[in-house]
């Protein structure tokens, strides 16, 4: 009492008292009423949280920004149970019933501009297929997405040959000779050629030829640099601001740039679906045997070209960074464990006497290989925090918590992941556990990193082609090895209390994961 009285002393001993009060104590009054009802009478009041995400939504902002969101949603859970507070107007649940309540068909729940209203960039009003809100309208797009996809022949045979590629590229970057190890080789940056290759190819009928030609490997820096902003910014209070400055000229007048960075990269996407387009008209004539989602998507009615633009713009970052993390991540564990990749060698190596055999059923027989896949997903899935969906009328019922309308839901996959009733010794690299039988239903019912239910991935069966065809030609070729044994990748774990497991891949998420490394040497196999 006596501070605030000399304050209030002092306040009135100012000039322009008057105008000093109300500059300052009727803000801060206002933010101590607003702290007062999120802290007391807020409807989610009760859910337990750190106190500074139940007062402002600025904490989670700024874990967007550091990349290790993902880790405080697990610190949280461990610490508070398993539903969290994470933001005044959000919550987190960590358990397969919530996983099975929200994400399916027919949830109260709809994809809200939480997240989502940045991602499709600019303030132009187009919407992607993945942040279509409207779910009737999402349900017509995904039919004819589905339907675009090319059929797996096809998809083998290019996947296949990119493959090959990614393989052959991997070993030149390294200057090996024929005998003996190869320089030390970074492979982030070469599977991001390779997805983004991929993903040419799949939705846009070519690839930019990434893993031969220089002239767009700038383009996977640039994502990175700009899903940082699109992080952040898609969580932040002002996201209508952030709309509008994209669809303006300020970021460059200001040189702000990440936000250049998302400009350029929608600039890119725009060029690919204008360049898909082209050649599309001077393939109408032809009766194209070939494929591609865009040929699907442009041929259809259903688009307007703002919508377009966005799908093009989602479509290359969902189908390229995701298979970039889990190449690295993967080849990272079998640095760590090397008793893995031993197995999945021999399992590899006995199934086909040279490379050019691989085929579908060939691919289908690699159980092993499938479950490092798998396990490298369950420990470092691609999209690891909670996706937000956002309450409907009449509100949802989530592990018997009465969420109202207008709050948003979702599940924290990385801590699902680490559920250790579910996956015991969770933190251990053990691709063992996928092919125990009897296996434990709820393994395959939690394990979510293409997400599951009606907005689930539509790329999840290429993505496996693709990144099991990628290490197939690696392992076939190349035995591995760490650079004076020493496994160097992702962020400096020293600096961060919550990134000192020494067997964990470290990475930031920023939408997707991003880390570095792990560096490698290879040699050809005799
Ligand atoms: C390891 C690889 C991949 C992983 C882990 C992955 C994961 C995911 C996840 C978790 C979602 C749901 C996102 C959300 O609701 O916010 C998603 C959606 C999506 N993914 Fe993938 N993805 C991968 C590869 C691909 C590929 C290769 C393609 C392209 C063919 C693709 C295309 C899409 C699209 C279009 C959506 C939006 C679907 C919709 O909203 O209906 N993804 N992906």
């Amino acid at each position: 009492m006596e501070v605030a009285g000399k304050m209030i002393d002092f306040v009135q001993r100012t000039p322009l008292s008057s105008f000093t009060l109300g500059a300052f104590l009727l803000p801060a009054s206002l933010l101590a009423c607003l702290f007062v009802y999120r802290l007391l009478f807020h409807p989610l009041a009760k859910i337990p949280g750190p106190l500074s995400q139940k007062l402002s939504g600025f904490a989670r902002v700024w874990q967007c920004r550091q990349g290790d969101r993902f880790l405080r949603e697990m610190e949280a859970h461990d610490r508070y149970g398993s539903v969290v507070r994470i933001a005044p107007n959000a919550v987190c649940f960590n358990t397969l019933s919530a996983l099975q309540t929200i994400y399916t068909k027919d949830s109260n729940v709809f994809k809200g501009d939480e997240f989502y209203g940045l991602l499709d960039g600019g303030s132009e009003g187009g919407r992607s297929i993945m942040m279509e809100a409207d779910n009737t309208a999402h349900a017509a797009r995904r039919r004819v997405l589905d339907k675009s996809l090319p059929p797996r022949d096809q998809a083998f045979r290019d996947l296949n040959a990119l493959s090959k590629s990614f393989a052959e590229v991997v070993f030149h970057e390294g200057s090996a000779e024929d005998k003996g190890w190869s320089e030390t080789v970074d492979i982030a940056p070469i599977a991001a050629w390779f997805s983004f290759d991929l993903i040419g190819t799949i939705a846009f009928g070519s690839p930019l030829d990434m893993l031969h030609d220089k002239q767009y490997r700038w383009m996977p820096k640039c994502l990175q640099s700009a899903s940082i902003f699109l992080f952040w910014g898609g969580y932040s209070p002002f996201l209508g601001f952030w709309q509008w400055v994209l669809g303006t000229s300020i970021p460059s007048m200001l040189r702000l740039q990440t936000l250049q960075d998302a400009q350029r990269y929608a600039d890119f996407a725009d060029w690919m679906l204008h360049r898909r387009a082209e050649k599309l008209k001077a393939e109408e004539d032809l009766e194209s045997k070939r494929a591609d989602i865009f040929q699907g998507l442009l041929r259809s009615k259903l688009y307007n070209e703002l919508e377009m633009r966005a799908d093009s713009s989602l479509l290359i970052a969902a189908g390229s960074d995701a298979i970039r993390l889990t190449l690295a991540a993967t080849v990272f564990y079998w640095l760590k464990n090397p008793d893995t990749f031993d197995k999945a060698a021999a399992e590899i190596r006995s199934s086909v006497s040279s490379p050019e055999e691989v085929s579908e059923s060939v691919l289908a027989s690699l159980k092993y290989l499938r479950a490092c896949i798998d396990e490298t997903m369950r420990l470092s899935p691609a999209k690891p925090s909670s996706l937000p969906r956002e309450v409907m009328e009449g509100g949802i019922v989530v592990d018997g918590i009465h969420v109202p309308k207008g709050a948003t839901v979702g599940v924290s996959v990385y801590a699902l992941h680490h559920d250790p009733e579910i996956y015991p010794e969770p933190y251990s690299y053990n691709p063992e556990r996928w092919l125990k039988q009897p296996q434990d239903r709820r393994m395959q019912a939690a394990f979510c990193p293409f997400l599951k239910g009606p907005r689930a991935c539509p790329g999840k069966a290429m993505a496996y082609f693709a990144m099991q065809l990628a290490l197939f030609h690696i392992v076939w070729r190349y035995d591995i090895r760490a650079p004076d044994g020493v496994v160097k990748a992702g962020e400096d774990g020293s600096r961060h209390r919550l990134r000192r497991r020494e067997g964990e891949y470290q990475f930031n998420d920023w939408v997707l994961g991003y880390a570095d490394g792990p560096e490698v040497q290879f040699k050809a196999r005799d």
